[in-house]
């Protein structure tokens, strides 16, 4: 273990409950681990107890709800054990045993409700709840229905016989979710949602007396000892209905500001929270609670520190806080006293473990996409990892040894192929990739150029890493021909050779280039540039040369940016438009590119035709795919594939999945 990273696995006594590290696997939502009975089927179990074989301290499970019949969901993505109470502790106590068994300590996280952000499909046509008549979330149009106060009288006591029988079951605590993000407890701590006039509206005390009443009534009901944390945001972050502020915007708050939120931090701890799980946000700024790439690491922890000066109570953090130096720092520094991570866990399991052991570099990075997570469960899909595709599915989708070993030559050293080479390593084959440039990584080098995206860097290094370990061969400046194949000896092969920017023939006389050659630094762009194409790679693209100092406008002919491709996980969406934005970056949708001459783009928005003067001009308007060697070979070969972009392009998720999915098959 390398020094500095030593007091990460220092113990450390949150409420009495001992824990063997500082390390707590933060709440991720239980989507497709639950069982029809409302509890964690054996895809959750085998979920949670990989990531105490992983070396966390302490797991705190996805949401699970305290009551399904004042707020009936009908979705079965949240265990609800006061349904059945006996089946959830019958199959909760074998999980909670199996994660003792590694020394590691588990909590639930018990929720009081979604409130107007629980999703219009899920609500059994019924309106949703509220503390008072305000518009859904997801559609403005959706009012809300408020609670009476006998209704969040059984929600309080619901809230104690469900962590009763959770106690019942094995669970060392639980977290309460939350006055955060803006779910039901939220909406009544903040007076933008919460308009009552009763014992539970107007003054901060009043507000808050909800979420007080649930702490209050689980001690009754669990003891005193037994203990509860909450998740809490210490700001709101909300600039208007569906518009966060970012960092360091000034902007007026319409939620929680600081001052209030550390006036609450007490009043809450004061009815008996033994600790926070700080961070900031709410649905209305939803990119603070699950932070994209866009983010700088660590984010939260300006939050810990404060609220750490404020009062004496254990803090954790979670928040891109998986390199070590930043999280030993932060402890070191007193700015929390845990480190939870999210996402991290789910990209690598044996994140804690490699830790410990020094190996950091080994840890297979999480993108903070959200593809493969938080975009998945969101559309009701089980919860995995863009790049750990048997995340989730930890014992089905796991890797057997080949009955057959063979030699298998992989064209193409970018994400499918190094992804497929590791699987097939792993299971017994001789896999040997041919790659006809110097290094591995294929295109994912210039989506990894901004600084915002160097995670991808990092995907790549672990890919490098990994495989030279395992001692997979690889040939760089080896490009190849049907001819060329001959003479590698080989069994099967498999094509990624990935795809090529698609151009844009426009009349007139001018230079345009793909926005690979800008990103690559080949092609130095000017003061303004003009990037033809809202996509993904336009905007992001426009975001760096923005942030670097340079004028952008994106033409996008669909009527709004971000809507061509695959869509894009929402909390990015959001994220990368408001930072568009703040950055004054001109965008014009619904715009038709007519023809640059010289220094000058003509375009047709709304029938009529406008000129634009820019020095600079790219086009990032998508992909093709690079498949014509597989089609020379595909009747020459015996066992052939196509994989990644080269088959289809798609994002990196489907590039690692899809490597996956066939390697352990052959
Ligand atoms: C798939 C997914 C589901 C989540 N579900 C919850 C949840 O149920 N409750 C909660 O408090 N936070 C939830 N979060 C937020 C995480 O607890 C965490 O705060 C966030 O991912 C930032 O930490 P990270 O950067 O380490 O991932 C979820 C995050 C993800 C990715
Ligand atoms: S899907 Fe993306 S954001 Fe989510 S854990 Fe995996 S790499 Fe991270």
């Amino acid at each position: 273990m390398k020094e500095n990273h030593k007091i990460l696995f220092e113990p450390y006594q949150l409420a009495g409950c001992t824990l063997k590290n500082r390390y707590v696997m933060a709440a991720m939502g239980t989507g497709g681990m639950v069982t029809a009975e409302n509890t964690f089927n054996e895809r959750g179990i085998e979920y949670y107890v990989a990531r105490a074989k992983g070396g966390v301290g302490l797991i705190i499970t996805g949401t699970i709800y305290a009551e399904n019949d004042i707020e009936k969901a009908v979705d079965g993505t949240m265990p609800c054990p006061t349904d059945n109470p006996s089946t959830f502790i019958m199959n909760t106590a074998e999980m909670c045993e199996r994660v003792h068994a590694y020394g590691s300590k588990i909590f639930t996280q018990l929720t009081a409700g979604f409130g107007r952000v629980l999703k219009p499909h899920l609500l059994c046509g019924q309106p949703p709840i509220a503390p008072s008549p305000i518009s859904s979330y997801w559609d403005e149009n959706l009012m809300c229905r408020e609670l009476t106060v006998d209704e969040i009288h059984t929600i309080v006591e619901r809230c104690g016989d469900t962590a009763k029988i959770c106690q019942q079951a094995g669970f060392d605590g639980i977290e309460i979710h939350a006055v955060h993000e803006g779910y039901l407890l939220d909406q009544f701590a903040i007076p933008f949602f919460n308009k009552r006039t009763d014992e539970y509206g107007g003054c901060l005390e009043n507000r808050l007396r909800f979420a007080c009443e649930v702490v209050q009534n689980i001690k009754k009901k669990c003891g005193e000892k037994f203990p509860v944390i909450l998740r809490y945001c210490l700001k709101s972050y909300i600039k208007g209905v569906r518009q966060g502020g970012l960092p360091g915007e000034e902007f007026e708050e319409l939620g929680r500001d600081i001052p209030e939120g550390i006036e609450a931090a007490k009043i809450l701890v004061k009815a008996g929270y033994d600790a926070l799980d700080v961070d900031a946000g709410a649905y209305d700024s939803w990119y603070w609670s699950h932070p994209p790439m866009y983010f700088e690491k660590g984010m939260n922890l300006p939050f810990g520190e404060i609220l750490k000066k404020e009062m004496d109570v254990p803090i954790l953090i979670a928040g891109r806080m998986e390199n070590p130096d930043l999280a030993s720092e932060a402890l070191r520094d007193g700015k929390t006293d845990l480190i939870a991570l999210g996402r991290s866990l789910l990209a690598d399991p044996d994140t804690v473990n490699k830790i410990r052991s020094g190996r950091f570099e080994f840890v297979r990075p999480c993108l903070g996409c959200h593809e493969g997570c938080m975009n998945r469960l969101i559309t009701a899909k089980p919860v995995s990892c863009a790049v750990n595709p048997s995340c989730g599915r930890e014992t089905y989708y796991d890797l057997k040894p080949a009955c057959v070993q063979k030699k298998i030559l992989i064209i193409g050293a970018g994400v499918a192929g190094m992804e497929a080479a590791r699987v097939l390593k792993l299971r017994g084959h001789s896999p040997v990739i041919l790659e006809k440039s110097s290094r591995p990584g294929g295109s994912l080098h210039l989506a990894g150029a901004p600084s915002f995206k160097h995670d991808d860097l990092k995907l790549i290094d672990w890919y490098q890493r990994t495989l030279e370990e395992m001692g997979v061969e690889i040939h760089y400046n080896t490009a190849v021909t049907a001819e060329t194949l001959k003479s590698y000896p080989h069994d099967a092969v498999i094509v990624a050779t990935g795809s090529t920017p698609r151009t844009l023939r426009l009349p007139g006389n001018h230079d345009m280039y793909p926005a690979e050659r800008i990103f690559s630094g080949e092609i130095k762009p000017g003061s303004h540039t003009v990037i033809i194409g809202g996509g993904l790679v336009g905007c992001e693209l426009a975001l760096d040369l923005a942030e670097n100092g340079k004028q952008v406008t994106i033409l996008e002919a669909l009527p709004e940016i971000l809507s061509a491709g695959a869509p894009v996980p929402h909390m990015n969406k959001i994220m990368l438009k408001d930072l568009l934005h703040f950055h004054h970056v001109q965008q014009i949708a619904g715009a038709g590119v007519k023809c640059i001459e010289g220094n000058t783009v003509t375009y047709t928005k709304d029938g009529e035709e406008h000129k634009l003067d820019a020095d600079t001009f790219v086009c990032a308007i998508g992909y093709t795919s690079n498949n014509s060697l597989y089609e020379q070979l595909s009747l020459e070969e015996n066992e052939i594939y196509l994989l990644g972009d080269a088959r289809r392009v798609r994002n990196i998720m489907y590039a690692v999945w899809d490597a996956y999915e066939l390697a352990r098959s052959l």
